[in-house]
């Protein structure tokens, strides 16, 4: 429970946000919420409900929306930002003016920037040169959360205060907070299994059963931390919440809008139809593009990965990309989910595995 009542500053209005916003007041904290649309702003404030991204929900009646960035910001102390990667580093500089170096700045949002590949701490960091900045991710649908569904999640960050400020602020009976100082593989963990959840949703409206979700669950698992790994990630923060326990969740439940908008293309909607149907943010369709890219430039093996992106962007049927990754040529090698070195290394060197 908190200790004394932190000020919380929001930004974002969509469903998670909304969430966090809620867990936050929940928890006795003093709650402003930040979202363009005014509509939403008089909804929240009135009848203590977000009705575009979480309609069936009450939310917590301290939670106090406005579209005026400066009064949210003002005498924050914690600020979780909850907007979608595409849009995420021209908010950060809308707020810039009014954000302190005191302030503990979270990221919740779980993409890759365009063209700098940056993941969202990184722009934080770039954009404000702050030292208190972490990442929240893990297995936290946000209308399970709403729902006060016990959850936990990882807050990541290099900075002890960080942890301990989100921890305290959000920790409570039905969300349970775990640190870890490996941000870039917490935050990596929240990106990238949005690009198997598209295909755990796809493969579901193809008819295909739980053995072929389990095998891409964990093939995904091995792809996923190969990558992070190449990038400078701890290979153990894969087995915890935000690497395993995210991907299960994501590719396992249809309240994800990645696994919806596989599922829709599987039932033979195209992507755009796919995407168009959901209304909000299915962060995967961009990252599938970038970690491709990426792969390719740093030589990691990821089939999985490419598949879908076959399947996504060249129209290849995803049947047949189903036919060709099962035919691939079998490695006599013993089974590895991670890279065996980096296990090995992480061990000895025991690289800050704190959850
Ligand atoms: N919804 C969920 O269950 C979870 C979502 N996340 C991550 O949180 C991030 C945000 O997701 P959601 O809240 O779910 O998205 P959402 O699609 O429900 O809402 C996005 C919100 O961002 C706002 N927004 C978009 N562009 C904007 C701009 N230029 N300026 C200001 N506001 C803008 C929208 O108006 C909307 O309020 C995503 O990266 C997602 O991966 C993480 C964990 C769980
Ligand atoms: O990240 C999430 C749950 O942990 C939410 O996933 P979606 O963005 O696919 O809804």
């Amino acid at each position: 429970m908190a200790e004394q009542q932190i000020k919380v500053a929001v930004l974002g209005g969509g469903s998670f946000g909304t969430a966090l916003a809620s867990i936050a007041a929940d928890n006795g904290a003093h709650v402003r919420q930040w979202m363009r649309d005014e509509t939403l702003v008089a909804q929240i404030n009135q009848e203590h409900r977000n009705g575009r991204y979480l309609p069936h929900y009450a939310m917590n009646p301290v939670v106090h929306a406005s579209t005026d960035l400066q009064s949210v910001l003002d005498d924050a102390e914690l600020v979780l930002i909850a907007i979608p990667s595409k849009a995420f580093r021209s908010v950060v500089q809308a707020a810039k003016p009014w954000l302190k170096p005191s302030q503990i700045l979270v990221s919740t949002t779980k993409g890759i920037e365009q063209d700098s590949f940056f993941l969202m701490s990184q722009v934080l960091e770039q954009e404000t040169g702050f030292i208190h900045i972490g990442v929240i991710a893990g297995p936290n649908l946000a209308s399970e959360i709403a729902d006060k569904q016990l959850t936990a999640t990882v807050i990541a960050s290099a900075d002890a205060l960080t942890r301990t400020r989100v921890q305290q602020a959000l920790g409570c009976r039905y969300f349970r907070v775990y640190a870890s100082n490996d941000r870039h593989g917490v935050e990596l963990g929240g990106a990238l299994k949005n690009i198997y959840a598209i295909a755990a949703g796809m493969a579901a409206a193809l008819g295909m059963g739980e053995n072929t979700r389990s095998m891409l669950m964990t093939r995904a698992l091995a792809e996923m931390s190969r990558f992070a790994v190449a990038q400078g990630a701890n290979p153990m923060t894969f087995l915890g919440l935000a690497g395993v326990g995210d991907l299960i969740v994501t590719c396992s439940s249809s309240l994800s809008r990645n696994y919806r908008v596989g599922h829709a293309m599987g039932e033979g909607r195209s992507l755009e139809e796919a995407v168009s149907a959901l209304g909000q943010v299915a962060e995967g369709v961009n990252t599938v593009k970038l970690v491709c890219a990426k792969a390719q430039e740093m030589g990691v093996y990821m089939p999985l990965a490419e598949g879908l992106y076959r399947v996504l962007f060249d129209g290849v049927p995803a049947q047949d990309m189903a036919r060709t990754l099962m035919m691939g040529e079998q490695s006599s090698d013993v089974e590895f989910i991670l890279p065996r070195e980096a296990v090995q290394q992480a061990h000895l060197e025991n690289r800050g595995w704190h959850e």
